[in-house]
């Protein structure tokens, strides 16, 4: 069995799998990390790897207690993966978004890919038919976006995500949901028709943690999955192994 455990930057996201099975999810903060990564470990017994990908501002160090039980890997750029990466600035690409795009490259063999991530912030990750990484784009997450307009400004309240009643906020708070939520919707489908006008035919990959409040309100088809990036992280791992 494998630990997969993606620290992002609003909260870590776990999951235990048995092949390509997922077993079961974890979601929990970062001060949580030690207990609940013993708690899993203690029922999941048969676990022989802890496979780490951090974007957020957790260590390796965090994980060094659980190497004297079980083999721990920190992804990083060194590792190995199934895609040429012809990003300009490769050391500077976010190891959660090499890790989306291995698992697209993996699960979606002979097709274009474009890779949502919908967290702390948006992200757009392209591999195309030949299995080059292209790239993407990085934007502000829907969190993100209440808070900043919070944050900013002298008179704007920090609200909670909701669903817009209409287009036309006729409230400060409905003018923030409609900006928000709206504004991201268009964004994603506004990128997806961009990236239509470019490649006929891709595949689209939604995940992350707005990814069901986001999926019903896309115009797009998208095959939407949160677990995505765990699953990619135990694709990306057992790819490591591999071709080692
Ligand atoms: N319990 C929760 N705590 C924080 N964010 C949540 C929660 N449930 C859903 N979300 C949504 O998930 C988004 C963060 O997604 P996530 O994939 O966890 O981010 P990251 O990988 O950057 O840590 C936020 O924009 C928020 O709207
Ligand atoms: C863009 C990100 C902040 C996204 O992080 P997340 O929303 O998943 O927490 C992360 O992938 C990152 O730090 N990237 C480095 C810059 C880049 O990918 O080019
Ligand atoms: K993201």
């Amino acid at each position: 069995m494998i630990l997969t455990v993606d620290v992002g930057n609003s909260r870590i996201k776990a999951a235990v799998f048995e092949g390509d099975i997922l077993l079961e999810p974890f979601v929990f903060k970062k001060e949580e990390l030690q207990k609940n990564i013993q708690n899993i470990l203690k029922n999941f017994t048969n676990t022989t790897h802890l496979v780490v990908a951090s974007v957020g501002n957790v260590e390796k160090q965090a994980f060094l207690e659980f190497e004297k039980d079980i083999a721990v890997h920190f992804v990083s750029h060194g590792d190995q993966f199934p895609f040429a990466n012809e990003y300009e600035t490769p050391l500077t690409l976010g190891i959660d978004r090499m890790v989306l795009a291995a698992g697209a490259t993996l699960q979606f063999p002979g097709k274009n890919r474009l890779v949502i991530d919908a967290g702390t912030c948006v992200t757009f990750d392209f591999i195309n038919v030949s299995n080059e990484y292209l790239g993407g784009a990085i934007t502000p997450g829907l969190q993100l976006r209440y808070k900043s307009l919070h944050d900013f400004t002298a008179n704007l309240p920090l609200l909670a995500l909701e669903s817009p009643k209409n287009i036309i906020g006729n409230s400060t708070a409905e003018s923030i949901h409609s900006g928000v939520v709206n504004g991201l919707v268009y964004e994603i489908d506004g990128f997806i028709d961009e990236y239509r006008a470019l490649y006929s035919n891709f595949i689209i990959i939604l995940t992350g943690g707005d990814t069901d409040f986001l999926a019903k309100r896309l115009k797009n088809t998208i095959f939407a999955n949160s677990n995505f990036l765990l699953e990619s992280l135990n694709q990306t791992f057992q790819y490591k192994i591999k071709n080692d």
